[in-house]
C-alpha cells in the first residue's frame, strides 16, 4: 500500500508490490481470460508431468501488466518446482547468467523478465543453456583464452518480453512455446475486480465494478490499482461503499477518462493532434513532445490507442484516426492534400 493510502485507510502497512503478490492468482485455474493461452499451457505443463520430462521453455510476450509473472509463478507452482527470477538488465555479462544457470537445482523454473535487454554474450550463453544444459565458461582472455564446458541441471526457461519484435530468432526459435498475451476485455476484468475487492475486502457493487474494469485498459494491474483508488475515494468521501456515481467521480478524479485512456494515453494523442496536424510523425519525435522515453511511448500508450482504433502506425509514422479527433471534440484541418493525397502525407518517418 502507497503512503497516500496508508494516509486515508489507517490499515496496516503494505506496500503496492505486496499488493500485487497477493491479489496474484497461484493456480492455473485461477488465472482468468487468455483462454487459449491458458489452455495450451496447462497442455504443455501437464505432458512434461506425465513423462516425467522438464517443459519446454515458455516465452511469454505482452504488454506491461497483463500476467506474464503472474503466469511465471503459476507454472512453476503448477510444476511444484522453485523458482528462480532475475531479468535481461540484471544480466550485463556472460558471467551473471553463469552464476544463475550454474546453481540452479534440477527442473527448477528460471523466470527471465524484460529478456530482450539481457546483453548480447550472455544471450549466446543461453543458447546453449536452453538447447543443451550446458555453459561455456571462459577463462582467461585474449589467444590464451579457453572454455571449458560445464553441465547444469535440466530447468525451464519463462521467459517474458514487451517487445517480442526485438528478440533475435535464434533465441526466439529455442522457445518450444511462446505465447502471445492480449488486452483482457472488459467482462474478464470486471471479474478481476470482483475477485480483488474480495480479497481486499472493499464492497463494490456491480455496476461500479464494470466500471472500474472498462476503463482499466484492458490490464488486470490497472484494474487492481484503480480498485485501490476507487476504495480510497468511497472510504474518504462516503460510507466505503462503492457505487457506481462514486467509481465515476473518483477516477474522473484519477484523469482516467471514459474509454480508460489515462494521462499519458491523452497526452500523446493530443499532441498528435494538435502539434502534428494527426500525423505522420516519427515516435522518437512524439515521445520527445510528450517528454517520454520512446520506448515509454511504443511499450505503454501505443498498444492500447492502436486497439481502441484512435492511432496507427504507418512505415512513415504515427497517424490519428479520424475517431482520434472525435474522441478528443476536435475538428480535423481540412486542407486538401496534394493531387487526391490524403492531408497527412508530409513528413517521412525518420525514426
Ligand atoms: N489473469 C489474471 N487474473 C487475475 N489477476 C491477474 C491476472 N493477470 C494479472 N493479474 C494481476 O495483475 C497484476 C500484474 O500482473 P503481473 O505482474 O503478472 O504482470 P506482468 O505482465 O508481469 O507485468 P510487467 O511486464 O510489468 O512485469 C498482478 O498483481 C496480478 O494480481
Amino acid at each position: 500500500m502507497s503512503e497516500e493510502e496508508r494516509l486515508v485507510s489507517g490499515e496496516q502497512y503494505i506496500d503496492d508490490q505486496a499488493i500485487d503478490a497477493a491479489l496474484r492468482p497461484k493456480k492455473l485455474d485461477d488465472f482468468i481470460g487468455q483462454e487459449r493461452v491458458r489452455e495450451q499451457l496447462s497442455l504443455v505443463l501437464h505432458s512434461a508431468l506425465r513423462r516425467g520430462r522438464t517443459p519446454d521453455h515458455v516465452l511469454l510476450s505482452g504488454g506491461p501488466g497483463l500476467g506474464k509473472t503472474t503466469l511465471a509463478m503459476i507454472i512453476a507452482a503448477e510444476l511444484g518446482r522453485p523458482l528462480r527470477i532475475t531479468s535481461g538488465p540484471a544480466i550485463e555479462r556472460a558471467g551473471d547468467l553463469a552464476a544463475v544457470l550454474s546453481t540452479l537445482s534440477e527442473g527448477e523454473v528460471l523466470f527471465l523478465d524484460e529478456i530482450h535487454r539481457m546483453a548480447r554474450p550472455a544471450e549466446e550463453m543461453l543458447y546453449l543453456a536452453m538447447e543443451d544444459f550446458r555453459v561455456d565458461v571462459v577463462v582467461g582472455k585474449g589467444p590464451g583464452a579457453t572454455a571449458i564446458p560445464l553441465d547444469i541441471a535440466p530447468f525451464t526457461l519463462v521467459g517474458a518480453t514487451t517487445r517480442a519484435g526485438m528478440l533475435p530468432g535464434p533465441l526466439r526459435d529455442r522457445f518450444g512455446f511462446v505465447a502471445h498475451m492480449d488486452f483482457y476485455d472488459p467482462a474478464e476484468l470486471e471479474i478481476i475486480v470482483r475477485r480483488s475487492a474480495g480479497l481486499l475486502g472493499v464492497r463494490i457493487d456491480d455496476r461500479a465494478a464494470a466500471e472500474v474494469a472498462f476503463r482499466s485498459r484492458g490490464t488486470p494491474r490497472i484494474a487492481n490499482r484503480l480498485l485501490r483508488r476507487v476504495r480510497d475515494f468511497a472510504e474518504v468521501r462516503a460510507d466505503g461503499y462503492v457505487t457506481l456515481d462514486l467509481a465515476r467521480s473518483a477516477l474522473d478524479l484519477y484523469e482516467v477518462d471514459e474509454s480508460g485512456l489515462d494521462r499519458l494515453d491523452l497526452a500523446v494523442l493530443r499532441a498528435l493532434l494538435t502539434k502534428f496536424g494527426g500525423g505522420p510523425v516519427g515516435l522518437s519525435t512524439l515521445a520527445v513532445s510528450v517528454g517520454e522515453e520512446p520506448e515509454t511511448v511504443e511499450v505503454v500508450a501505443e498498444p492500447f490507442l492502436v486497439r481502441q482504433g484512435l492511432l496507427a502506425r504507418t512505415p512513415r509514422g504515427r497517424i490519428a484516426t479520424p475517431a482520434a479527433w472525435t474522441h478528443l471534440g476536435l475538428a480535423p484541418p481540412q486542407v486538401p492534400g496534394p493531387a487526391g493525397g490524403t492531408l497527412f502525407d508530409v513528413t517521412p518517418d525518420t525514426d
